[in-house]
C-alpha cells in the first residue's frame, strides 16, 4: 500500500533508509528489528516513496543517501539510516546517532592521478573535487591549507584527468573506481560505517524509538560477537 504524506496518520513512526547500496545490507537487519517494508517497496516499477509497514504504527520511506539525516534532524523522520559519512559532513545538533550498525563499511581519502608529483611543499591553497565540501575543507584546514572545493555529486575520479581539480575527496571501498581511473589514495579521512539515526526530540518524547534503538543496539552487539567468536 502506499502512502501519501502524513497528516492523517500524526501518530505514526516515520523511518528513512537510503535508496543507494547501503539498503541491501540494512534490509536484513531491519527485519530483525522488527522493521520491513510491504511488498510494493521491492517492486521495481513502483514509482512510491513512502510504503506501509508490517508494523501498521510506522511506515518507511526511501530517500537519496544526504536527505536521510536531513528528514530525521528536521524531525520529518524520526527514525534512519545512513552512512557516518553523511552524518559527519552536516553534523547537526538535532540528530543523534546511537548506533553503529556494522555495514555499508568503506572509507573517505583523498586521491590524485598516480602520474602526479607531490603538491609542491608549502602550497597553502589547492582546489579538490568532492561531494563531502564540509569534511573536505575541515580535513585540509588541520594541515593549515586552505581547500577550494568544487562541488561534484559523483564520477568524483574524472575530476584530476580533466583539469577539474588536482585532488579528489570521495569514498573507497576496494579501491577498484580508483585504480581504473589512474588514481592513488594519498590520505584517508575517515573510517565509515551505516548507523542508526533518530532525532533527539523524538527520541525523548516517543518510547518507540527508544524501544527501536534497543531492538537495533541488541542486534549489532550479537552480529559482532558471533563475528568475533
Ligand atoms: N563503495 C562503497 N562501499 C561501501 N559503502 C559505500 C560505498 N560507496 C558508498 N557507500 C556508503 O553508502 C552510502 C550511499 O552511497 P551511494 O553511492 O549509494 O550513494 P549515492 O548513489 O552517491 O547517493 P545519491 O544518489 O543518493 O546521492 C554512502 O554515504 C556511504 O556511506
Ligand atoms: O573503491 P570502490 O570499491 O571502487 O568503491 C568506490 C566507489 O563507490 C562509490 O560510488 P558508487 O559506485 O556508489 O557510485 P556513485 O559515483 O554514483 O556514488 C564511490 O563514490 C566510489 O566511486
Amino acid at each position: 500500500m502506499t502512502i501519501n504524506g502524513n497528516h492523517d496518520n500524526p501518530g505514526q513512526l516515520t523511518f528513512a533508509v537510503p535508496k543507494g547500496r547501503i539498503l541491501d545490507e540494512a534490509l536484513p537487519v531491519m527485519a530483525r528489528a522488527g522493521v520491513e517494508p510491504d511488498a510494493e517497496f521491492h517492486d521495481p516499477k513502483s514509482r512510491a516513496l513512502a510504503f506501509a509497514c508490517l508494523r501498521p504504527d510506522m511506515r518507511i520511506i526511501r530517500v537519496r543517501a544526504f536527505d536521510v539525516a536531513t528528514f530525521v534532524a528536521h524531525g520529518a523522520a524520526q527514525v534512519g539510516i545512513v552512512g557516518s559519512d553523511v552524518i559527519e559532513e552536516f553534523d547537526y545538533a538535532d540528530l543523534y546517532a546511537p548506533v553503529d550498525l556494522g555495514i555499508g563499511l568503506c572509507r573517505l581519502s583523498v586521491a590524485r592521478l598516480a602520474a602526479d608529483g607531490e603538491e609542491p611543499a608549502g602550497a597553502s591553497h589547492l582546489r579538490v573535487a568532492t561531494k563531502y565540501p564540509s569534511l573536505t575543507r575541515r580535513h585540509f584546514e588541520a594541515a593549515g591549507v586552505q581547500a577550494e572545493c568544487v562541488k561534484l555529486n559523483g564520477a568524483m575520479e574524472l575530476a584530476p584527468s580533466l583539469g577539474l581539480a588536482r585532488q579528489i575527496v570521495d569514498l573507497v571501498s576496494t579501491g577498484k573506481t580508483l585504480k581504473e581511473n589512474g588514481l592513488v589514495e594519498t590520505d584517508v579521512i575517515l573510517e565509515i560505517s551505516a548507523r542508526l539515526i533518530v532525532n533527539r526530540t523524538a527520541l525523548k518524547t516517543d518510547a518507540r524509538v527508544a524501544a527501536l534503538v534497543d531492538a537495533f543496539r541488541r542486534d549489532a552487539e550479537a552480529r559482532s560477537r558471533s563475528a568475533a567468536a
